[in-house]
């Protein structure tokens, strides 16, 4: 141990090495009873008042490691904090400075929103005048004023979800924890709890760290994501960034055909002006140099092992090919491994 470190507390100690952010992930690693290597050394910060996203295939770790954040689990090694709070040595403080909304929701049906939220206030122990003002506030934060004292089995998905992440700011957390917020809704109701999430970062200074499978969520909300495969980082950026990286178009072909003849990937990869491609059902999708040159290219290849086209389409890189370049290409010419990172 260092001079300097026998000088400070072990909490103190901790704090220092969270470095000021809200959440600080280190060499984590999880293995459950059984043996499954769940995360092997995933790491990550996340700056105060920030918007992070978790992405990553089914199985990745994500819930591992919200389960870990949030002192549901411990891991078998590595350190995490949150607003400087040892996960595994303080874990009263870190609970108290976390508001987690699971992906199954807690919301009692049989209740109100009022009685859910003054439930929830007594479990934080706050006290008759304060559950009440908090419960107050909540509801109008969330819109649900009108509806506060009708059963929440009543009201429609999207309220239901605003509800679960209103009992999770009872206490007046500093991080919230979001667990796959907008699944099962319908694009109106994903929109207007984006804008909610968006508003408790910006207008409350709240940190947010949510897991998501929706790319288009994680790039219209988060900061700063991470993508993690099978227990480890693959990438951690910002979303523009992320993109940014892969410079030159994306072309995205719709085939006539789920059945790609034999040989055609060896063919795509002579073409020069063509990085990476991956082709799943009847969709085409290739990283090139230059849309205009690649494009024509690509169309006479299948074109000569008469592979139907129904669309043809050149973009920008979006936040999909970031995920399928780092973690779910079925064909790359790089000669990576699938799942490999770069
Ligand atoms: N309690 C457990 N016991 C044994 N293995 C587990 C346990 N919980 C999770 N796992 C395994 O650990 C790995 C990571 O799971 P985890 O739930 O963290 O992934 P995830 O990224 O959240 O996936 P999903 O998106 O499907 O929720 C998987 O292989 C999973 O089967």
């Amino acid at each position: 141990m260092t001079g300097g470190r026998t000088l400070l507390g072990q909490g103190a100690a901790a704090r220092q090495r969270a470095g000021g952010a809200a959440i600080a992930a280190d060499g984590l690693v999880k293995i459950y009873k059984g043996g499954v290597r769940a995360l092997d050394g995933f790491g990550f910060t996340v700056a105060a008042g920030s918007i992070f996203a978790l992405l990553g295939p089914n199985g990745a770790g994500k819930s591992t490691t919200v389960k870990i954040l949030t002192t549901l689990s411990r891991p078998t090694a590595g350190d995490a904090f949150i607003a400087g709070f040892d996960v595994l040595r303080e874990p009263g403080e870190v609970r108290r400075m976390i508001g987690v909304v699971g992906q199954r929701s807690g919301v009692d049906g049989a209740a109100t929103a009022v009685e859910n939220l003054r439930l929830q206030g007594r479990v934080h122990g706050l006290g008759a005048k304060r559950t009440s003002v908090r419960t107050a506030e909540l509801l109008e934060r969330f819109r649900l004023t009108d509806a506060a004292n009708r059963p929440a089995r009543t009201y429609s998905g999207g309220m239901r979800r605003k509800l679960d992440i209103a009992i999770g700011l009872v206490h007046r957390p500093r991080v919230l924890f979001l667990d796959e917020p907008t699944t099962g809704l319908d694009p109106e109701a994903r929109a207007d709890l984006w804008r909610e999430i968006q508003a408790l970062s910006e207008q409350d200074a709240l940190t947010v760290l949510l897991t998501t499978h929706y790319l288009e969520e994680a790039d219209r909300l988060a900061d700063r994501l991470a993508l993690i495969d099978r227990g480890r980082l693959v990438v951690e950026g910002a979303p523009e960034e992320l993109k940014a990286g892969l410079q030159g178009d994306t072309v995205q072909i719709e085939l006539g055909t789920e059945s790609l003849p034999e040989l055609l990937p060896a063919e795509l990869e002579q073409l020069d002006a063509v990085r990476t491609f991956t082709a799943a059902g009847d969709r085409f999708r290739a990283q090139v140099e230059h849309g205009a040159t690649a494009l024509p290219a690509i169309l006479s290849v299948l074109e000569g092992y008469r592979v139907p086209v129904v669309s043809a389409t050149v973009s920008r890189p979006s936040l999909d090919d970031v995920y399928l370049q780092y973690v779910g290409h079925v064909y790359d010419r790089s000669g990576l491994d699938e799942g490999e990172a770069r």
